[in-house]
């Protein structure tokens, strides 16, 4: 059965299976696979997750989600997102040991639904009694997986994107670094990037991840906030402002001068995280939480991708996202 029909009501285990088996598939990195579920790559391993998120979960008003192309920003905005969110109960510091950031990586704090849905048996209704409990989740579904319970809710998202050059690169050091077993398809560089520039990606084609996000953002300002990471970077204090607003937890006046905003973007950063033993051992959803942890610079694409390479994807960005007013000023590391 093609899945470009309404949801059934009553599906079950058969039914979801067979759908499943009738999508198209393509091999991955390493030995993991993609399929392709209404126009997008989704993993492989978490496509029953995918298909029960958008079938089956409640949003609620209280719900905020997470949401983004993998390798846009996901780990640093989980960060900040939950100490923003919790700053009442664990004091913001580096100097806080006891602040969860230093005992779990970002991404066991805000859990992932596809991921946390895909335990679930294929075709069953899970209760989501408890997981609704939860306010912050994440996703990397496109905007229009998201069922129509979070649309129909008062549930905000804030979705974050990156410049794709840099996504690109980000995600192929991902998998050139990511400790899987299998071993099909070790693609060179250039094999990777012609498939992300086909679309052949993790919730790939990211044009259209992109812009799901970019359309809601502009439609329904009030409940999606589109945020990039290229300006996260740039002014960190005023994005993280922007955040806490549009959570419905701003900062006051006093916590502003008492440096609540500066503590938490240095929690956050890049240089603390990746330095907490937390981060370099151990692992998450069978990558190691190292891996996450890069350089996290604007603009590195400039020491890897070759001119033409780099002429490619800025035709793809001009004919896919001029149209809707996304740019992206591309600036190189120096
Ligand atoms: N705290 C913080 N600040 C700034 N940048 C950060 C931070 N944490 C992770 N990173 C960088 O983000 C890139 C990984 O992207 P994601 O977190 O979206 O990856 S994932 O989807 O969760 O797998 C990856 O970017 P690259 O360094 O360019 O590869 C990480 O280094």
């Amino acid at each position: 059965m093609a899945e470009n029909s309404q949801p059934p009501n009553n599906d079950n285990q058969q039914e979801i299976e067979e759908l499943i088996s009738s999508l198209p598939k393509e091999k991955w990195w390493r030995g993991s696979g993609l399929t392709l579920y209404q126009n997008f790559w989704v993993p492989s391993d978490f496509i029953r997750g995918v298909i029960t998120l958008r079938r089956h979960f409640i949003g609620r008003d209280s719900n905020i989600l997470l949401a983004s192309k993998p390798k846009t920003g996901t780990t640093w905005l989980k960060a900040l997102a939950f100490s923003v969110l919790h700053r009442a109960q664990f004091r913001p510091s580096v100097a806080n040991a006891n602040h969860p950031l230093c005992s779990s990586n970002p991404h066991d704090l805000v859990p992932f639904l596809e991921i946390m849905l895909n335990g679930q048996p294929a075709g069953h209704v899970p209760d989501m009694s408890g997981f609704t409990d939860l306010q912050l989740f994440a996703t990397h579904v496109p905007y229009h997986f998201l069922p129509e319970s979070i649309h129909q809710s008062q549930s905000r998202v804030i979705y974050i994107c990156r410049n794709p050059l840099d996504t690109a690169l980000s995600s192929w050091h991902f998998w050139a670094q990511a400790n899987l077993e299998g071993g099909a398809g070790d693609w060179s560089m250039e094999e990777f990037f012609e498939n992300f520039c086909k679309g052949l990606d993790f919730y790939g084609p990211f044009w259209d991840h992109l812009l799901s996000y970019w359309k809601a953002s502009c439609e329904r300002p009030e409940r999606v906030l589109f945020l990039k990471y290229e300006d996260l970077k740039e002014d960190t204090a005023r994005n993280l402002k922007r955040i806490a607003e549009f959570m419905g937890v701003p900062f006051s006046k006093e916590e502003e001068l008492d440096g609540v905003v500066d503590q938490i973007v240095e929690m956050c950063s890049l240089s603390n995280l990746k330095e907490l033993d937390v981060n370099k051992t151990g692992d998450i959803f069978g990558y190691e939480n190292k891996t996450f942890f890069r350089k996290g610079e604007v603009g590195d694409w400039a020491n890897y991708l070759s001119p033409s390479m780099v002429e490619r994807l800025e035709n793809i960005m001009k004919e896919k996202f001029s149209p809707f007013g996304l740019y992206f000023t591309l600036k190189k590391t120096s």
